[in-house]
């Protein structure tokens, strides 16, 4: 758990070792307290240091132990900070890995702090729900100054260990033997006061700015995580520092932690977070995984279209350091697609080095453009992402087989459309697979890994292997009509529409869901997507009938509602953000200032009258009941279907895919706060006034969990034994 031993007789070194990532369980903190205790007692002992086993130093407390309420961990970790300060010996971290949360609050009670180069130190503990509450919040002030310690404290950010030196957060940085060179420091420093090393003792160093830069950061959190109560009490802890002596503030800063751990937002967050890493260790029903099936490794990469997808996705390989062939179907749109790339790599070699990556022009793979197929004859892996197009997909797909070598693996980036047929045109239906990336294909972290009938197990281990070497979270999800990100969200963009055929004003409708968290409404989602993308989306998918777009009156399709209304912006030129006006203006074609737009107002209230909708104002309450109790409903309806392998698998979708607040855990954690039986009530009586709304029809296996009250999540597998994965 914590070993100590002597070093030429002066020197204790004290190693953190709880495998895999050092977490400070309360059986590690009491070790090292004990370690710690008798390195301070032998009196042959002059310094210690600190390290942590397997070249990790701490990634914080153990959050598998936050909801053991029995435990105690953080008065041990507080005090044991405070130990270490306060002894008379100097005390060195020697920080390899990871320093977070509860491992940088260690390291901060620590005298001195030497780093190895690759070495990431943060405060993340705001994207838990919580604060850092073994002293964080009060020693990291006093080290770095107030803004830096806010930047810090309330985004959680990981900052390599050059940006940590050049902050103050770090004393020495080098490039090996970090736990040599912390004892030679510790040997060095043997004797000397350690008064000006004591963080706690230190006065906060405050601009004269202080309360405006307060202020500012709170307005700054209140935007960026809307409805999370963490980030505000972050900064109400930092104000602490300012204002009160080191033990007023700590006694601020529990008081504060408790009072974010009475409430939903702790316990949302960690789940998000195991959630993560839970989806990420896929299984299918034939028992195969990770353990059982292994990746093929992927060497050379092929994009085909270098539109908005398809420049995303050159830029993500390349920044694995995949070389990449980008393929285009004539000179003009190669032109086009190639300026599009190498802006963006331009960008991204800018922020890399911004990040302290110095070698950064070296650490992009290479990008080589053709329009010729026959360059894609060695490529280990094909993704193409040409036109939602099913009978072009085919083509290039049937191309594709008569080029590549037979052990490549051929992806689509289809949106939703059926990769059993587009495997059916090739030589190769077990290798095709869905790799269906989130825009921009870059910076978005999701990607659904899409199996298909015929997709082997060795193909989906490739490709989720593909994901995590992509610095993605790759979340395996089945081959039904715009998989399951699109499929929830689809509805949802519905039900917006639905209100503002009734009446009701798009930008309360918006300003009610991001005010619920969302990272945006969905009318501005739309004009993001493109008007014109969705309405052919759900013209493709047979939810919306083209020839009817401008006509009136019509406003069912098989018996089911749906709104002409996007046809109709699209007639008009009204695409959304690249247009410059969709839902909103904005001030330029391509501009993302969105403003209300008269025109859109007299355009709706005539199409109101002239269509006879009924007019039903809601409330805020009601919005977001009307338009996210669909993504719960038919998140379920995925699970009875087994098109997701559980609901984490959604929520992680909806985290990282849509900007769904992590504080609510995701769209199922949160029908599980709500209550299952409430959500389930709202969507009969909905149902019941609106029976052609098919999406507000109660699944049954909600019926089934919401009969037996309102079970834990992680209770509903077992629960339902009749619920099944398809994968
Ligand atoms: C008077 C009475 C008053 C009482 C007051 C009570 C006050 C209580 C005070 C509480 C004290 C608070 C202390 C502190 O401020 C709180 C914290 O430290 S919270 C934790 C902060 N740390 C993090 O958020 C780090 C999260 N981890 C990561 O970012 C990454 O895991 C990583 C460390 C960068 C490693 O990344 P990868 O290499 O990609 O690997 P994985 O992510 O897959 O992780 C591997 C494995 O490790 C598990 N794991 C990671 N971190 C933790 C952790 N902190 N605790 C437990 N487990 C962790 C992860 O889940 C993986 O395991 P698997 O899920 O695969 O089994
Ligand atoms: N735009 C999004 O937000 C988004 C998100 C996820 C998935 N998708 C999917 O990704 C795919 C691409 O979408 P997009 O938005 O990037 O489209 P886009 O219109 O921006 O780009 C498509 C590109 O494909 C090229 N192309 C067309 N035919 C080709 C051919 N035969 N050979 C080579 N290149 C060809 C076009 O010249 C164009 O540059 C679609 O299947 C879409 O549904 C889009």
């Amino acid at each position: 758990m914590a070993t100590f031993r002597h070093i030429c007789d002066s020197v204790a070194v004290i190693t953190l070792s709880n495998p895999p990532v050092n977490a400070l369980s309360s059986a590690l903190i009491q070790a090292l307290q004990k370690a710690l205790g008798e390195a301070i007692r032998d009196s042959a002992v002059e310094a210690i240091v600190i390290c942590g086993d397997k070249g990790k130093f701490c990634a914080g407390a153990d959050i598998r132990e936050f909801n053991k309420p029995s435990q105690k961990r953080g008065p041990h970790l507080l005090l044991l900070t405070d130990l270490i300060e306060s002894n008379k010996k100097p005390v060195v971290a020697a920080i390899e890995g990871v320093a977070l949360g509860g491992g940088l609050e260690l390291a901060l009670g620590c005298h001195y702090r030497v780093a190895h180069v690759q070495a990431r130190v943060g405060l993340p503990e705001v994207l838990l729900g919580i604060l850092p509450a073994a002293s964080g919040t009060q020693r990291l002030p006093r080290l770095i100054g107030i803004a830096a310690a806010l930047t810090l404290i309330t985004t959680g950010k990981y900052v390599p260990a050059r940006e940590a030196l050049k902050l103050g957060i770090v004393d020495k940085v080098v490039g090996e033997n970090t736990v040599d060179e912390a004892i030679r420091l510790a040997k060095k420093v043997i004797g000397q006061p350690l008064g000006s090393r004591q963080l706690s003792t230190l006065p906060v160093q405050c601009p004269p700015n202080v309360e405006a830069l307060l202020a500012e950061a709170m307005v700054k959190v209140k935007k960026q995580f809307r409805g999370a109560q963490s980030p505000q009490a972050c900064i109400e802890a930092v104000r602490a520092a300012v204002h009160l002596p080191y033990t007023e503030g700590i006694k601020k800063e529990q008081e504060l932690y408790q009072f974010l751990n009475a409430t939903h937002e702790p316990r949302a967050q960690q789940y998000a977070f195991f959630a993560e890493r839970e989806v990420a260790k896929w299984t299918l029903p034939s028992g195969a995984s990770w353990k059982t099936v292994s990746p093929q490794p992927i060497h050379t990469a092929a994009v085909i279209g270098l539109g908005t997808m398809g420049s995303g996705i050159v830029i993500s390989l390349a920044k694995a350091q995949i070389p990449v062939i980008a393929l285009e179907k004539d000179k003009k749109q190669l032109n086009i697609g190639s300026k599009a790339v190498i802006s963006l790599l331009d960008r991204e070699t800018l922020k890399m080095k911004q990040l302290g990556h110095t070698e950064a022009t070296n650490s992009l793979g290479p990008v080589r453009f053709t329009l010729d197929y026959g360059e894609l004859r060695d490529v280990d892996i094909v993704i193409e992402a040409v036109f939602e197009n099913m009978i072009l997909k085919k083509e290039i797909f049937r191309h594709l087989s008569g080029i590549c070598k037979p052990e490549a693996f051929l992806c689509t980036n289809t949106s939703g459309l059926d990769i059993d047929e587009i495997a059916s045109v090739t030589d190769r239906p077990q290798m095709i697979v869905g790799t269906h990336f989130y825009a921009p294909a870059h910076i978005m972290k999701l990607l659904e890994v899409v199996h298909g009938r015929y997709t082997s197990s060795i193909s989906i281990s490739t490709a989720m292997q593909l994901a995590k070497n992509l610095g993605k979270i790759g979340v395996l999800v089945g081959n039904c009509p715009l998989f399951v990100g699109n499929r929830l969200m689809v509805l949802y963009l519905q039900q917006a529409i639905f209100l503002v055929e009734e009446g009701n004003k798009l930008e309360e409708i918006d300003q009610t869901l991001e005010n619920f968290g969302l990272a945006m409404g969905p009318f501005q989602m739309m004009d993001l997507a493109g008007l014109d993308t969705l309405w052919g989306c759900h013209v493709e998918h047979g939810l919306a009938r083209p020839e009817q777009s401008s006509g009136i009156s019509t406003h069912h399709h098989s018996s089911k509602r749906y709104s002409q209304l996007l046809g109709i912006l699209c007639e008009k030129s009204r695409f959304g953000q690249k247009s410059g006006q969709g839902w909103y203006k904005y001030e330029k074609p391509g501009g993302r200032k969105a403003m209300s737009d008269p025109w859109l107002h007299n355009f709706l209230s005539e199409y109101h009258g002239v269509n006879n909708f009924k007019t039903q104002k809601i409330t805020q309450e009601k919005i977001i009941e009307w338009c996210l109790y669909v993504i719960i409903n038919e998140g379920f309806k995925v699970l009875e279907d087994g098109m997701a392998s559980g609901p984490e698998d959604i929520d992680v979708i909806y985290n990282s895919g849509y900007g769904w607040p992590k504080h609510t855990g995701g769209p199922m954690y949160y029908a599980s706060l709500v209550g299952l039986p409430v959500v389930l009530t709202k969507l009969e009586k909905y149902y019941e006034a609106n029976p052609d709304i098919p999406g507000l029809k109660p699944s049954s296996l909600l019926k089934n969990l919401a009969a037996l009250g309102n079970p834990p999540l992680k209770e509903w597998r077992a629960l339902l034994g009749s619920w099944s994965s398809k994968l």
